[in-house]
Order: structure tokens, then C-alpha cells, then sequence
């Protein structure tokens, strides 16, 4: 395999992010919601999306016909679902998945220390339990419909702990109701008891109860999804590329109708009014929106018809290139804001190890 600019792109563009991101958290420290729009719609199903887009490439720029390459992609798409799958999924119900093997057979395991075991006289919930109040509170319920569920002849103590839970989540109170018991007690008597219940070898099974990884060596999921992600794209892109962008220079027309449509709209009828100095409330939005001449809507319409077919039937390379663009952004993101380095090293050489394989042996 010859190394052209673009190899030298697509093998170094995931460790020199890693490296950028490093860097970075250096001197930035970022908040990050882990429940926001991106992450949780979009990488959390990033591989649904990669092979949605990635597919649909290949069916709209030929590569099922004649002389297309559907074979070769099938192969390499294989091999790295296959590889993401075993990464990251449980085979069966009572499997792990091979990075959390890593992670419990480092010592790491799920916890239940649900409340503060330190000397405060008063009981409140452990920081480490989770870390914003709507995730504590949906553990909180979790964690009081497994016990409740799993405890059928409970001892007093942990019938105890099962209602002070329901208590604590039905009042929200900042301290529970003076047991005979220590909040180090009742952590353990709750961790023994979903232990001795359940085996417990996958964060996804602990987040269902309602606990907490911690401890051992935890290898990025993310960096490893979305490094297998953009390399497939940006690999896939090569085999593709030459033809989107012969595609992409013929569409005259649509530019046009984007110039036409687009400056009607944006100079007549109070639509730039409406999107410059936007109404406080919705009602006022839509009572403005109607204002607007039938004929603008209309190419307002058209507009928004014409990019969507533009974008999504005619080149979907840059539905292509904006997914990737939104890995890159999220790995950058998490290589600042998540993980050690070693767990996020650890993540990236596990996917790229194949995916680099893939795309150096099998294009
Ligand atoms: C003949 C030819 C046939 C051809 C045919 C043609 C037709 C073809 C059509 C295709 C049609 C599709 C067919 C596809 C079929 C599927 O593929 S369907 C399956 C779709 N499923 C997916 O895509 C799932 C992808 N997700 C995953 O693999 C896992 O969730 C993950 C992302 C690896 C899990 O990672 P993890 O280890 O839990 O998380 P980790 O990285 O350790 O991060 C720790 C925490 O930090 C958070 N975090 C980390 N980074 C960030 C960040 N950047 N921002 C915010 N939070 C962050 C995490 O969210 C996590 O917090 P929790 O919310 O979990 O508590």
C-alpha cells in the first residue's frame, strides 16, 4: 500500500487528537453534560448512525454496481462491527463485554456507597454516588426497585435501607430518619446484598441497579467507538471520493435555486426580521410566522426541500463528512473532559489496532 496525503490523514488524525486533547485539559478544565443532545442520541448510537450513512454512500455513488467495491466494504464494515461488538456489547445477558473484563479483572467493580460514610453527623447522599442530581435521583429509584425487587425474605436491617431509600427519594430530605445503623453499615449491607444477588460484570448492568464503576483500569468506550467510527468513514471515503465530488461539482441547479429561493426570502416579508430579532415566546413566534406572505412560505418551503434533497439524495458525502466532523468534535471533547490518559490510550489502541489493520491491508 502506497502512503498517500490522505493515508497520512486517516491513520494520524485520531492520535493527534488524543494528543491536541491532552494538551488542551492541560490548561482548560470542561464541564461536560453527559446527558446532552450529541452524546446521548448521537455517539451513544454512533454506530447505528456510521452504518446508516456510511451504507448509504455506498448505494448512492454505485458501489453495488457493476464495478463497485460493495464486496471489499462489506468485509472491512464486518470485521469492525464484529470488533465493536465484542469491545463493547455483552455477547449474551450474563456475558461482559471484553472492555469491561478490563476493567473488573483490574480491580475495578460496582459500587453501591450510596451514602456519605465520612464522620458527618448528619446523613447525605456520598458525591461520588453519580454526578448531577437527576442522575442520583433516577439511580436512587433504580437502586430501591432492585432491592425491592430482589430482597424476598430481607433481613430487618436491609428492609430498613430499602425504605429509607423510598424515603429519601419520595421526600428528598437531607437526612434520613436516625436508624439504629451508620451510612458506612447500610452502604455494605446494599452492596453485599445486590452482589450476592446478581454477578455484576458490565457498567451496563451496574447503571441499571443503580450503581457506579469504580476502581480498575476502564478503557474509553467512547475514544474506542468514535476512533473505529471515523476511521470507517474517512477510510470508506477514499474508495468513494473521486465520484461524490464529480457528483457534487454537477448540481449548477441547485445552487441557483439556493441563490433565487434564498434571497427572496431573506430581503422580502419580515422573515430575516423574525430570524434577527426572534419573539420571547413561541405563541408570538408562530403569530409572526403567519405575517409572512403565502409565497415566501412557500419558498421557504422549497428551500428547505430542495437542500434536504440536495444533501441527503443527491451527495450524501456531506451528510458523510458532517458526521464525522461530529466524532472528531465529541473525541476531542471527551479526550479533554473524560478518563485518564492511560484508559483513553488504552481505548484508541484497542480500535486502532484493527481499523488500522483494515484500512492498511484490506483497501
Ligand atoms: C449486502 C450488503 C448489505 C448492506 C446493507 C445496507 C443497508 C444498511 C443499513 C444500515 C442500517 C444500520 C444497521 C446498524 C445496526 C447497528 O449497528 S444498531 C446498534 C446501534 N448501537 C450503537 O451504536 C451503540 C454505540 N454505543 C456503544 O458502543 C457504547 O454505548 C459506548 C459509547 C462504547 C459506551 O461507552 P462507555 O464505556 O459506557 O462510556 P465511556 O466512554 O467509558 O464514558 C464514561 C462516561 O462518560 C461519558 N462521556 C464520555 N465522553 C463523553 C462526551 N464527549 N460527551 C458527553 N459524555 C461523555 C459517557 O456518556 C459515560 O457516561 P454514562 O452516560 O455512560 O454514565
Amino acid at each position: 500500500m502506497e502512503l498517500s496525503l490522505y493515508k497520512i490523514f486517516l491513520f494520524s488524525l485520531c492520535p493527534l487528537t488524543l494528543l491536541v486533547g491532552q494538551l488542551v485539559s492541560f490548561r482548560v478544565h470542561l464541564e461536560v453534560d453527559k446527558d446532552g443532545w450529541l452524546n446521548t442520541y448521537f455517539v451513544k448510537q454512533g454506530w447505528f448512525w456510521t452504518s446508516l450513512v456510511g451504507w448509504w454512500c455506498m448505494i448512492r455513488y454505485g458501489g453495488f454496481g457493476p464495478r463497485g467495491t460493495w464486496k471489499r466494504t462489506l468485509l472491512r464494515y464486518a470485521i469492525l462491527t464484529v470488533w465493536w461488538f465484542v469491545f463493547t456489547q455483552s455477547l449474551w445477558s450474563e456475558a461482559a463485554p471484553l472492555m469491561d473484563m478490563v476493567f473488573t479483572a483490574t480491580g475495578g467493580r460496582c459500587s453501591f456507597e450510596v451514602f456519605d460514610s465520612s464522620d458527618s453527623p448528619t446523613w447525605s447522599i456520598n458525591e461520588k454516588f453519580h454526578d448531577t442530581f437527576s442522575r442520583r435521583q433516577s439511580s436512587l429509584q433504580k437502586l430501591y426497585a432492585a432491592l425491592k425487587k430482589g430482597a424476598q425474605n430481607p433481613p430487618t436491617l436491609l428492609q430498613n435501607a430499602v425504605s429509607e431509600i423510598g424515603y429519601w427519594i419520595s421526600e428528598g430530605k437531607g437526612h434520613l430518619r436516625g436508624e439504629d445503623v451508620t451510612p458506612s453499615q447500610l452502604n455494605s449491607l446494599i452492596d453485599s446484598a445486590l452482589h450476592s444477588w446478581k454477578k455484576i460484570n458490565s457498567s451496563y448492568l451496574c447503571r441499571s441497579l443503580g450503581g457506579y464503576w469504580i476502581g480498575g483500569h476502564d478503557p474509553s468506550g467512547h475514544i474506542f467507538l468514535i476512533t473505529l467510527m471515523c476511521m470507517f468513514l474517512l477510510g470508506e471515503l477514499q474508495a468513494i471520493g473521486k465520484r461524490a465530488l464529480r457528483v457534487l461539482k454537477t448540481h449548477n441547479r441547485y445552487w441557483q435555486q439556493l441563490r433565487e429561493h434564498g434571497t427572496n426570502v431573506l430581503t422580502m416579508g419580515g422573515f430575516w426580521n423574525l430570524v434577527a430579532h426572534p419573539p420571547a415566546t413561541k405563541k408570538q413566534f408562530f403569530k409572526q410566522l403567519g405575517l409572512i406572505p403565502p409565497n415566501i412560505g412557500l419558498q421557504l418551503i422549497q428551500l428547505i426541500g430542495s437542500t434536504a434533497r440536495f444533501i441527503v439524495w443527491d451527495n450524501p458525502v456531506v451528510l458523510l463528512v458532517l458526521f464525522t466532523f461530529l466524532w472528531w468534535w465529541s473525541l476531542l471533547i471527551t479526550t479533554i473532559a473524560f478518563h485518564t490518559l492511560w484508559e483513553q490510550l488504552s481505548g484508541l489502541l484497542c480500535a486502532y489496532v484493527v481499523a488500522g489493520f483494515v484500512y492498511w491491508k484490506l483497501v
